[in-house]
């Protein structure tokens, strides 16, 4: 079940904005709404978000973006469509059942965060515990514990004037951390913080979440934090979702031309990762192989190294086509194998971080699982045609989500020699 759904989610705001409603359905624009006084703020927002996922609502200033999230928590009624938090339809619960929503379930932190300057920093961190009658005790062991979480262990005592902008922002975090509900929203939550304390807030973010498994909804108008810290991504215009997607489906198929544009001037190389632009290991040859074996294979895949892997897919070698040659013609059965080292990375890697060894090294980069196992291969032309233009093929194969080296023609002894 998802942790958040949306249904035809709109919003208007205006006289009588019923009338919009209508409007719209006729396929009315925005002008047209405009000139009757109305503003379609969230149109027919359609979108999951799983337990556990950041998702993350993109859009320019005026897109709609803080509309939607107050429609998440209740802050705003919708004018049409449903809002469903953990499979109960929240859209017109009372001010009571709000109430219950807000306590259990979502907590918000926002991008200016009113901290009470005269409470101390725990007290703060507490205070929607104390708003709850949670006893005193509690309070401060889970304040506390949220704290230590943010990094902010032993402030506690301290007041909110002692702290730096970007601890204030912790306190946030931390606040809506020992509310302890499952989602959390956050709404341009790092925007108003520097940018190398902003990196560390999104650092932090992630690892809170790697360990919590929160849902976040996440919202910004900084496309490279979209990208960085997003599971999905919406991205809003007007008013309207017009595409949903991981940052590599956004970057690599955009929904259409406004997206394509918005993308352009992304770093490639921080948002796609290993796993997103590897090729499928067809260039692999068993260790039992022998050198006739091996140049066959670099005939039919015209390239120049082969990796070597075992029988459990762990990269041993490279061999190289030169080398290879002259086993052929001296009549060896054994495969030449280069000394050299070949680079192995996990499919997590930002491109960013191969570009050192796909320079030193001549054989492509292995990508491996945890358990060392290839997935896949990088070669130096694939890692720098991913910068530039879409790399269809490759995003096919990550899109697929299966396991590329499996049924590939990995030849060994009983292969073709
Ligand atoms: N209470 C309101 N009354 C009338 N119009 C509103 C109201 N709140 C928002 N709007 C309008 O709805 C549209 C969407 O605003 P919203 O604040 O949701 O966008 P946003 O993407 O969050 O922008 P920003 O990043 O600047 O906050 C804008 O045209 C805005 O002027």
């Amino acid at each position: 079940m998802p942790a958040i759904e949306a249904n035809g989610l709109t919003k208007i705001f205006g006289r009588r904005p019923q009338r919009g409603v209508k409007l719209l359905k006729e396929g009315a624009d925005r002008a047209r709404l405009r000139r009757e006084g109305l503003t379609p703020a969230v149109i027919d927002a359609t979108f999951e978000v799983a337990p556990g996922e950041i998702f993350v609502v993109m859009g320019l200033s005026g897109s709609g973006k803080s509309t939607l999230i107050r429609m998440v928590n209740g802050l705003l009624e919708p004018t049409d469509g449903v809002m469903r938090i953990d499979g109960q339809d929240v859209t017109h619960l009372s001010a009571a059942g709000l109430r219950e929503v807000r306590r259990t379930k979502v907590s918000m932190v926002f991008q200016h965060f009113a901290l009470l300057p005269h409470r101390t920093v725990g007290e703060n961190a507490a205070y929607p515990l104390k708003l709850r009658g949670v006893n005193k005790a509690e309070r401060e062991a889970r304040a506390e514990e949220a704290l230590a979480l943010v990094g902010l262990k032993g402030w506690g005592g301290s007041l909110p004037s002692e702290l730096s902008g970007g601890m204030r922002q912790r306190v946030g975090l931390a606040r809506a951390l020992a509310a302890g509900t499952d989602i959390m929203l956050m709404d341009e939550a790092f925007s108003a913080l520097d940018p190398l304390i902003r990196k560390e807030m999104q650092d932090q973010l992630l690892e809170l979440q790697a360990e919590l498994g929160k849902t976040i909804l996440f919202i910004t108008h900084d496309l490279n934090e979209a990208m960085r810290l997003g599971d999905r991504i919406a991205m809003m215009r007007d008013g309207r979702v017009v595409q949903v997607g991981t940052s590599e489906q956004i970057l690599n198929e955009p929904a259409n031309d406004y997206v394509a544009q918005f993308v352009a001037d992304v770093d490639r190389s921080r948002v796609l990762s290993a796993g997103d632009v590897m090729e499928r290991p067809v260039a692999v040859i068993g260790p039992e192989s022998g050198p006739k074996a091996a140049h066959k294979l670099m005939r039919e895949h015209q390239v120049s190294s082969l990796l070597v892997t075992g029988r459990n897919r762990k990269v041993s070698g490279v061999v190289f086509e030169n080398d290879v040659a002259d086993a052929v013609r001296q009549g060896s059965d054994r495969l030449p194998l280069s000394g050299e080292p070949v680079a192995q990375v996990s499919p997590d890697t930002p491109l960013a971080e191969l570009f050192h060894d796909a320079a030193v090294s001549r054989a492509p980069l292995a990508v491996v699982a945890e358990d060392g196992r290839l997935q896949g291969v990088i070669p130096r032309v694939t890692l720098l045609s991913a910068l530039s233009v879409p790399a269809t093929d490759s995003a096919d194969t990550a899109a697929d989500g299966e396991d590329p080296a499996d049924g590939e023609p990995v030849l060994d002894a009983a292969g073709a020699k």
